[in-house]
């Protein structure tokens, strides 16, 4: 029953101000990751967000181009979009490791990002997950940085009143 497995999806959240996504694409496989990327973009454009798009050669290089971006530009979040096929080496497992590593460790130090790197055994999971009409997980990965663009701004100027002090500060 491939791809007809429906999980519970939060509501879209809504920006007051402005939202600029950077979605990093590695368009190792070039209609796959077309898929991913028309499906982040109507996502955030769903939600008044903005997008720019960047590609880089293959997985690996999504989490250094995330990183090259947060040094150097300006965005509230990041999707990351690809694809990994298993192949006849245990390269798979490397490039499945290391980017979804990279991406995590950036997540935990603060930046907001949807992980849309498609990890798969063969090309027709790749067709179903990455088709905005089925599954949809570029969909999904932007929703993802969306909602934690949304976390992040969530407490972010939210003055305590003068003379507050938290409680143990
Ligand atoms: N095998 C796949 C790769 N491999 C390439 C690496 O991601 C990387 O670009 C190379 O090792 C140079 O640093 N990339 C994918 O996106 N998908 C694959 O299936
Ligand atoms: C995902 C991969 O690394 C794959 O494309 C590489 O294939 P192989 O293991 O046959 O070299």
């Amino acid at each position: 029953m491939a791809g007809s497995e429906t999980h519970y999806t939060l509501p879209r959240p809504s920006f007051d101000e402005d939202v600029k996504i950077l979605i990093v694409v590695a368009p190792y496989y070039r209609d796959i990751a077309d898929d991913l990327i028309a499906g982040a973009k109507a996502e955030i454009e769903a939600v008044g967000a903005e997008w720019e798009l960047v590609e880089v050669p293959g997985a690996l290089e999504l989490p250094t181009a995330i990183r090259i971006a947060d040094q150097t530009a300006d965005f509230d979040g990041y999707v990351a979009l690809g694809c990994v096929i298993r192949g006849e080496t245990t390269h798979y497992d490397t490039v499945c490791n290391d980017s979804s590593r990279g991406l995590s460790t950036m997540g935990l130090a603060g930046l907001c990002i949807g992980n849309g790197i498609l990890t798969v055994e063969n090309r027709e999971q790749a067709e179903v997950r990455a088709d905005p009409d089925r599954m949809n997980k570029g969909g999904g990965a932007a929703a993802a940085a969306l909602h934690l663009v949304a976390l992040a701004r969530k407490w972010k100027g939210g003055a305590l009143p003068a003379g507050f002090r938290p409680p143990n500060a």
